[in-house]
């Protein structure tokens, strides 16, 4: 998959709006509702048993109710509900409405699911859903997307129309607590960030999308019932990373490349009782490809009374370096510096030295919760893109917060906006980790965010953040002047390539840096 624009709601109705005034009434209600039918009956193993349609009041519902309408042409046992007692809302639902009652679909206000359902539909709300509830019965609703969720919990096929009902297609956040878990959702014109980061992975399941013939057919013809249209294309509000993310790491190494020319990367953190992430970190760099790998523990190494000279006793590749941080010729040109993970109180120490020197850093963990208790290190690193120098975060959720001086439920209500605002304010780039990592640049280099759809819930397991941050510092020590919002793209999608391959149970961070690195040579020529 490649690189696909993502679309919030005012780009959707932007290029709805042009749809629609390039179309015949009715058409592109008539196409979304064909193609939930088409999917459905796709889903739809037990012919002898029924199909629920939860219709919303808005034109999510009339897609419901053009759907039901195919399907019970189809001969499917069909029940449509409407949690509503005024009729359709648009002309375009209330003509699907009016349809769907002439050909003889059943549609009721029961809104109690009809026994032995095989494959539930949810069209009660799409892009039109606010967060104020503005539409009564509200019991009426949630009562509805309760039956929704537990039809899912009870592994029945739920597909949702274009967005699960009560998840924000802007942020991915829950609207309402009860927001549908659907197994499928088929989204129409646009693909929508929300369904993507924040509660979107785990709210759409597997993810479909259909045009409504907008963008032409595959031989470039767009659909003989739509008008040619003057397109202006809205901007998009961020990008959805695709495999395309990888072009520049499925290359062979130049023939003639050695170790100097991969560059080097030095790991700094690994406090007492933390050194398993520096050495994680370590160790994900030397497999990403950097040439030369060095680490350094911070804190004391004889009292932690286990060390061993070598850096990491396991991989006798990585250098151990004393933490110089001051002495001249310390930051080299060829040198990317990963730092934090596991640095513990230590790192704030090293870090003036570090933000004033290091051309290319990568910040994690405790460096990034010293920084964000230090103004005085956040103006260093503020300074740092003047003079060349680039900087990468990688927060989760918390450290994000407590960089922004809020608290995750607000980073987690607005991941895209948290992330660019820090990208903004710290004026570096920033990864929002989490499931649907955001991937930001700082506003003045004209780049829009960057969300992840690789990854999986194997990579919820200790020491995979600093294996992110290790991978990133690798790939970047390799293209020290390739663009580090590109670079962080790959290594998020790559990270999460490697989650989805373990199917179920935590993938342990060591074994997570051996799956990166077997991905590649899978890849190879
Ligand atoms: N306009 C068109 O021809 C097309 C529309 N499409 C569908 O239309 C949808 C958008 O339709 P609408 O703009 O009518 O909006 P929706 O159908 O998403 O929702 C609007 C309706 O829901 C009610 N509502 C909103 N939030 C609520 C809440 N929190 N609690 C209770 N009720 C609430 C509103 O009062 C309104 O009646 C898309 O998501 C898509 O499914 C697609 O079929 C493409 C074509
Ligand atoms: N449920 C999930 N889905 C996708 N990615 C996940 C999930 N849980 C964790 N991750 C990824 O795993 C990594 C965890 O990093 P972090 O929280 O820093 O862990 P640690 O500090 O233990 O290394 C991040 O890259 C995050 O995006
Ligand atoms: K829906």
């Amino acid at each position: 998959m490649h690189t696909l624009s993502l679309y919030g709601i005012a780009g959707t109705r932007t290029l709805e709006t042009q749809a629609l005034a390039a179309t015949p009434p009715q058409a592109l209600m008539e196409r979304a509702g064909l193609a939930v039918a088409k999917l459905a009956l796709a889903l739809h193993n037990h012919a002898e048993r029924p199909i629920w349609i939860a219709c919303g009041p808005g034109n999510n519902g009339g897609d419901g109710l053009v759907a039901a309408r195919h399907l019970h042409a189809q001969g499917c046992q069909v029940i449509a509900s409407l949690p509503t007692r005024q009729s359709a809302g648009s002309v375009d639902a209330h003509a699907a409405l009016l349809a769907a009652q002439a050909a003889g679909v059943r549609i009721t206000q029961d809104l109690t699911p009809p026994a032995r359902t095989a494959l539930a539909i949810d069209a009660l709300l799409g892009i039109g859903a606010t967060t104020k509830p503005d539409h009564s019965p509200d019991q009426a609703l949630h009562q509805v997307l309760r039956s929704l969720n537990a039809l899912s919990a009870r592994d029945i096929a739920t597909l949702a129309v274009d967005v699960p009902s009560g998840l924000s297609v802007e942020t991915g956040e829950c609207l309402h607590a009860d927001a549908v878990h659907a197994t499928h959702c088929l989204t129409f014109l646009t693909l929508k960030p929300g369904l993507f980061t924040g509660h979107g992975p785990a709210h759409c399941g597997e993810i479909w999308f259909d045009d409504l013939g907008l963008s032409g057919d595959f031989s470039g013809n767009v659909a003989n019932d739509i008008a040619p249209i003057n397109r202006i294309t809205p901007d998009a509000d961020a990008d959805l990373i695709g495999h395309d993310s990888l072009l520049n790491w499925l290359r062979p190494a130049h023939p003639l490349s050695h170790k100097g020319s991969h560059g080097d990367v030095w790991v700094i953190g690994g406090a007492p009782a933390m050194r398993g992430a520096a050495r994680l970190a370590a160790r994900a760099a030397l497999a990403a490809g950097a040439g030369r790998v060095y680490g350094s523990m911070l804190g004391d190494i004889t009292v932690a009374g286990d060390e061993t000279p070598e850096f990491d006793s396991q991989r006798p590749e990585l250098m151990r370096r004393p933490v110089e941080v001051t002495a001249p010729g310390t930051f080299l040109p060829s040198l990317t510096v990963v730092c934090g993970c596991g640095g513990g109180q230590e790192i704030h120490a090293v870090l003036p030295a570090i933000l004033k020197g290091a051309a290319r850093l990568v910040l994690d963990a405790d460096g990034l919760n010293a920084l964000g208790a230090d103004p005085a290190l956040q103006a260093l690193l503020i300074q740092r893109r003047a003079v060349g120098q680039n900087t990468v975060l990688t927060p989760h959720p918390l450290e994000a917060a407590r960089l922004l001086g809020t608290d995750t439920h607000r980073v987690q209500a607005g991941r895209l906006k948290a992330a660019q605002e820090l990208a903004d304010r710290l004026n570096c780039h920033v990864v929002l980790k989490g499931a649907g990592s955001v991937v930001a640049a700082p506003a003045d280099t004209g780049r829009k965010p960057l969300i992840n759809c690789s990854g999986s819930p194997a990579l919820a397991t200790p020491g995979s953040g600093d294996v992110l941050a290790g991978w990133l510092g690798g790939l970047w020590a390799q293209a020290p002047a390739a663009c580090p919002q590109g670079l962080a793209a790959a290594a998020v999608y790559w990270h999460g390539l490697a989650g989805e391959s373990q199917g179920l149970g935590p993938l342990r961070a060591a074994d997570l840096i051996e799956r990166m690195h077997g991905l590649r040579s899978r890849w190879g020529p």
